[in-house]
């Protein structure tokens, strides 16, 4: 891909005279040239009350357990995998997280961007594959790799 992926810069180290690459996001440099391994996903978030953070603009704090997150998200998994329903529609109302508002579109992200188990569940499905429940310290997903 022509150019800098999203969100990296090129620096020139004043020891060596050699350009290096800066992530803003993870505030890391590293010599190669970022290649553009981007993904784009959006998911549906079940919060439980081992989550990092209980709390969500649906509930102030969350009081489910962690197997009723499950059960939840099984259930949608079954509505959406059989068409009755899609990933965004059921995310725009149902997602514990904060990008229910975008139905639960992340944007682009590459890897060391968010919490490993969802950055490798994403990595491993194919565009426009629905992902098996995946757990993060933030509570139970579904993922929609679009991109
Ligand atoms: C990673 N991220 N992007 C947004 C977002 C995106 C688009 C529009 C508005 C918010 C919110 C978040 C976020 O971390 N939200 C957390 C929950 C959460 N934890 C995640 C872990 C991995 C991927 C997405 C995740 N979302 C929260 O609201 O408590």
């Amino acid at each position: 891909m022509s150019g800098l992926p999203s969100g990296w810069e090129e620096r020139m180290s004043k020891s060596t005279g050699k350009p290096y690459y800066f992530n803003r996001a993870t505030k890391t440099s590293q010599w190669e040239m970022p290649t553009d391994d981007q993904v784009r996903a959006s998911h549906l978030l079940v919060k439980h009350t081992e989550s990092r953070r209980p709390s969500s603009w649906k509930q102030d704090t969350i009081t489910r357990s962690k197997d009723e997150a499950l059960e939840i998200i099984k259930g949608y998994r079954g509505r959406i995998a059989s068409g009755d329903i899609t990933l965004q529609e059921l995310a725009s109302t149902e997602s514990d997280c904060s990008s229910a508002k975008s139905e639960g579109d992340l944007g682009f992200f590459g890897p060391g961007q968010m919490q490993k188990p969802f950055e490798q569940a994403t990595f491993a499905l194919k565009i426009g594959e629905l992902s098996e429940p995946v757990f993060t310290d933030s509570g139970i997903h579904l993922i929609l790799r679009t991109g």
